[in-house]
């Protein structure tokens, strides 16, 4: 599951666990509903929460032991993170947030009392696991995924809590052969551990695809189901145009298996390229020609990773050489309080790059997510967060009240773009791991479509019990009508005008968070009114890069550059 994946990679994953759901729900008879007490509402697949919160619950166990067991010690915030992944998908599939725990600890009393409730109230019996296991053989497919699939249920059923292994029973494990068997695959699952964590999830579906075609139809259907779905609001993702053919005339689902969290893997991208020679070869001619051309192609591929493997190497280096200079040099860096961030330079990137201008934005938002990745990622271990040396409040100005007179096509790309983006905000781990919470600010919401009002009114509520750290986001702000709203809410009020009480009505003071320390923005020297009130007092950085170019250690940079400045305050 991507942990920082792009909000199309989270909406994808949603909607495809939504999807398996319905297929599990599909085979629970009606005596296991009777016997389950299970509503018979569709809406609701069947499930009652309690039970899909012990599903997630069950596969959040499962894959901490599957770590554990065959791969390395995890941390704590590590074992977090997993909570926070599955608590994020269950979150999306409709479990309530109350039923569901944010941190490792916590996972494990809820998890053993949810364990205890199941045993002592109804009983889930083996008819669930026995129903599924039997659906999940059973079901047509090449001998190698069938294969496949009865070594998964025999390694997912080891990684299973002790009190539920031996409950649940599989049909496939009764024999001593089996458990041999069992035991043999889980010794040399943990020999090749190493070598199987190169080749990302896509990468060995796509590894499926390669060996056994007959399930390239099924990928195809299960993509489009997923791109068909928003987990919402049941309706298209992406349009359906998109999940049949690529321009070179290859299916679809080849751009889904070559990306990834980042850039797919060298292994992965070996895969897809055979793939794609496998799936050209479809006469006598064009077999002959995939093939006298695959060694190039594989050349090419090399060459390009070569090329990155350095790129990549160089830039690490150069982030952990900043990194330690800013926080590990002995002395405690001066860091500012607030940053406030102006995103610049989106549609001139697209247009360098010969791209339409939301191309340029949908990396303009990649990059905005980029950037909360580098805020949490030098942070200590710790859901608590209370360091005093580290910026606690971070703004980005996404969309100025300027931004409503652009075209009609890309002002409502921009609002769709948002909605997924802070939709994906809500289910992002890290933002519950750190206990971010989330505001918007800004004015005119009358001129945004009613779903992305939603969707921001949806963030603030998910987070809205945080404190650790604040990100604002500002949509529809513009700086003199902030201080315009401020004047005539004084007004409003009765109220004198004075400096002071008017610094009491921004929209950064009425939420309790102090003015900016710092401004950061790319492509541009000026501020564009930026928090005209709540910036008197800020060091200005300024980035000469388009927004979608902002790399980590131009973030670093920015940290350092605050922590070099003498700040006397005019004293
Ligand atoms: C999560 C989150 C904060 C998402 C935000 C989505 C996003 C990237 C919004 C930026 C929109 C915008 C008007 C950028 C400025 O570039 P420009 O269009 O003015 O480019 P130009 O200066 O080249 O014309």
């Amino acid at each position: 599951m991507a942990l920082n994946g792009s909000s199309e990679e989270k909406e994808q994953t949603a909607s495809w666990l939504r999807w398996m759901h319905r297929h599990i729900h599909g085979s629970i008879t009606e005596e296991t509903r009777t016997e389950l007490g299970m509503p018979d509402d569709v809406d609701n697949y069947g499930y009652i929460d309690e039970l899909k919160a012990y599903i997630m619950q069950t596969l959040t166990w499962a894959t901490i032991s599957f770590q554990e067991r065959f791969g390395k010690k995890l941390s704590t915030r590590a074992k977090d993170t997993i909570v926070l992944e599955y608590t994020c998908a269950g979150m999306r599939l409709g479990v309530p947030q109350s039923m569901l725990t944010t941190t490792y600890v916590d996972f494990l009393i809820s998890f053993n009392h949810r364990l205890d409730r199941l045993d002592s109230g109804y009983e889930l019996t083996g008819t669930v696991v026995h129903n599924v296991e039997a659906s999940v053989i059973s079901a047509k497919k090449h001998w190698i995924t069938g294969l496949l699939v009865r070594a998964a249920l025999m390694v997912g059923h080891s990684l299973l809590p002790e009190r539920v292994k031996c409950k649940y029973q599989l049909n496939i494990l009764k024999t001593r052969m089996a458990r041999a068997i069992q035991w043999l695959l889980c010794a040399t699952l943990w020999l090749v551990y190493p070598f199987l964590m190169l080749i990302p999830l896509r990468g060995m579906m796509c590894l499926l695809l390669v060996l056994e075609p007959p399930l390239r139809p099924i990928l195809r259907s299960s993509l489009q189901a997923i791109h068909c779905m928003d987990i919402l609001h049941d309706k298209p993702v992406l349009p359906k145009s998109k999940a049949s053919e690529t321009s070179s005339g290859l299916p679809y689902y080849i751009l889904w298996l070559a990306s990834g969290k980042q850039r797919a893997s060298f292994l992965q991208m070996v895969l897809v390229r055979t793939l794609e020679a496998q799936l050209r070869s479809d006469s006598w001619a064009n077999t002959l020609r995939a093939w006298l051309t695959y060694p190039l192609v594989i050349a090419e591929t090399c060459a390009e990773y070569a090329f990155h493997a350095v790129d990549d190497t160089a830039r690490l280096w150069r982030s952990q050489l900043y990194e330690s200079s800013l926080f590990h040099s002995g002395r405690e860096a001066k860091m500012p309080v607030h940053i406030g961030i102006i995103m610049d330079g989106n549609r001139r990137y697209a247009r360098q790059i010969g791209e339409h201008v939301l191309v340029g934005h949908a990396k303009g938002a990649a990059t905005a997510s980029k950037v909360l990745e580098w805020w949490l990622k030098y942070l200590p271990n710790t859901v608590n967060y209370a360091s005093p040396v580290y910026p606690k409040y971070l703004t980005c100005w996404a969309f100025s009240s300027e931004n409503f007179e652009r075209v009609a096509e890309e002002r409502d790309g921009l609002f769709a773009m948002m909605t997924a983006e802070f939709k994906s905000l809500a289910f992002t781990s890290i933002v519950h791991l750190f206990r971010v919470r989330v505001r918007f600010i800004g004015g005119e919401r009358h001129r945004f479509p009613q779903e992305l009002l939603d969707t921001m009114d949806m963030v603030e509520e998910i987070t809205s019990s945080y404190d650790g750290l604040f990100l604002q986001i500002a949509v529809g702000y513009g700086g003199r009508r902030e201080v315009l709203d401020a004047v005539r809410s004084l007004v409003a009020q009765g109220k004198d005008i004075t400096e002071q009480s008017l610094g009491m009505e921004t929209y950064c003071a009425q939420r309790g968070i102090p003015p900016v320390s710092l401004i950061v923005r790319t492509s541009e020297r000026r501020t564009s009114g930026f928090f005209l009130w709540d910036t008197q007092a800020a060091e200005l950085h300024f980035i000469d890069k388009l927004w979608p170019q902002l790399t980590e250690i131009d973030w670093l940079r920015a940290l350092r550059s605050f922590s070099t400045r003498e700040i006397r305050g005019g004293k």
